[in-house]
């Protein structure tokens, strides 16, 4: 026999917060089930394990399953860097699309207040979000992902000038916007672990975060930073990506690490991280980047890497949504 308490934590991980707590009356535990986006399949198999362990709670005879189709919010996937200009929002442009590519319905937030750069990597700057019921609806990318970056709401090149709470507050428009029926939202998180940073993990509770760092030690001191942030919110680090590392001269093809080879795998291996795959130093990609062309978006190995990392990162949270 199991106790209530001890079967409403296992409910909640067995339907991922799908499930409101457990009531018991007379015999008869009902529990209400969010079953937006899910297939038959996937509602009775949910359905028959909460049954099976409704069962074993002490004194239920019975089990009701209220299922509602109430949509739920999208799931968040942070991407941080301990250190500015690592190429997170290069990662986050290119990781939204391999994640759609792989078959996700996907959501970009650029959560870099004070220097949005996604509006810019997706091409879709001088769009205006419009608003339903005080909620933003977010812009269209020409890439067909769906995002919101203060880029959109402010005037190119002014400076905000806004404290904290200011800052606070706009990240939540951003991310508690109209996302219909996005799965999965990608968050370029701004660099460092700063107020932005602590009110994400706090209040946005995401699902998952992906570290970005160059090779070099520096770097990965900084990301160790960002790593301790998120694991002290009991935010689940999905892995690490190495950006700009060995870079191939496009003259005479010599290969060089300016940044120093391997240093974020070894840093993944010592912390006891999964290693997601390094990204080269290409030129390619910050051309691709600076003309809103992601090259996730194409063929050829620039893209093959991001989708590598796209496909880890995809079947890390159907593993965790199952
Ligand atoms: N693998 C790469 N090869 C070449 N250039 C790159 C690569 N990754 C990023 N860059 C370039 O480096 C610069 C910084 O990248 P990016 O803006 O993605 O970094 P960031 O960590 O988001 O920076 P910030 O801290 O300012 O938000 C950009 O010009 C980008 O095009």
């Amino acid at each position: 026999m199991t106790d209530i308490d001890s079967f409403a934590a296992r409910l909640h991980a067995l339907t991922d917060g799908r499930a409101s707590p457990p009531r018991v009356k007379d015999g008869v535990m009902t529990i209400a089930l969010d079953v937006g986006g899910l297939g038959e399949a996937q509602r009775e198999g949910v359905s028959a394990a909460i049954r099976e362990g409704a069962l074993t709670v002490e004194g239920v005879e019975d089990v009701r399953i209220v299922m509602t189709a109430e949509r739920r919010a999208p799931r968040i996937i942070a991407v941080a860097s301990g250190k500015g200009g690592v190429g997170k929002s290069t990662l986050s442009a290119n990781l939204a699309i391999a994640l759609q590519r792989a078959g996700m319905r996907v959501g970009l937030v650029d959560a870099d207040i004070y220097g949005p750069s996604q509006a810019k990597l997706m091409a879709s700057e001088g769009r205006k979000p419009q608003a339903r019921e005080k909620k933003m609806i977010p812009v269209e990318s020409l890439h067909g992902v769906p995002m919101l970056s203060m880029a959109h709401l402010v005037e190119p090149g002014k400076a905000l000038a806004w404290r904290g709470p200011m800052a606070g507050n706009a990240l939540g428009q951003l991310v508690d916007a109209e996302w219909g029926d996005v799965d999965v939202l990608v968050v370029d998180m701004p660099p460092g672990t700063g107020d932005i940073q602590l009110s994400m993990v706090q209040k946005h509770k995401p699902m998952g975060a992906l570290i970005v760092s160059t090779p070099q030690d520096l770097a990965l001191i900084d990301a160790a930073r960002a790593i301790s942030l998120f694991e002290q919110a009991q935010v689940p680090v999905i892995g690490l990506v190495e950006n700009m590392a060995g870079y191939v001269c496009p003259h005479c093809g010599e290969a060089s690490d300016p940044f120093g080879h391997g240093g974020a795998e070894i840093a993944a291996a010592e912390m006891g991280l999964p290693f997601l795959g390094r990204i080269p130093l290409a030129i390619d990609i910050r051309r691709q980047s600076d003309a809103g062309d992601p090259p996730a978006a194409g063929d050829g190995p620039h893209a093959n890497a991001f989708r590598a990392i796209g496909e880890q990162v995809a079947a890390w949270i159907r593993d965790r949504a199952a």
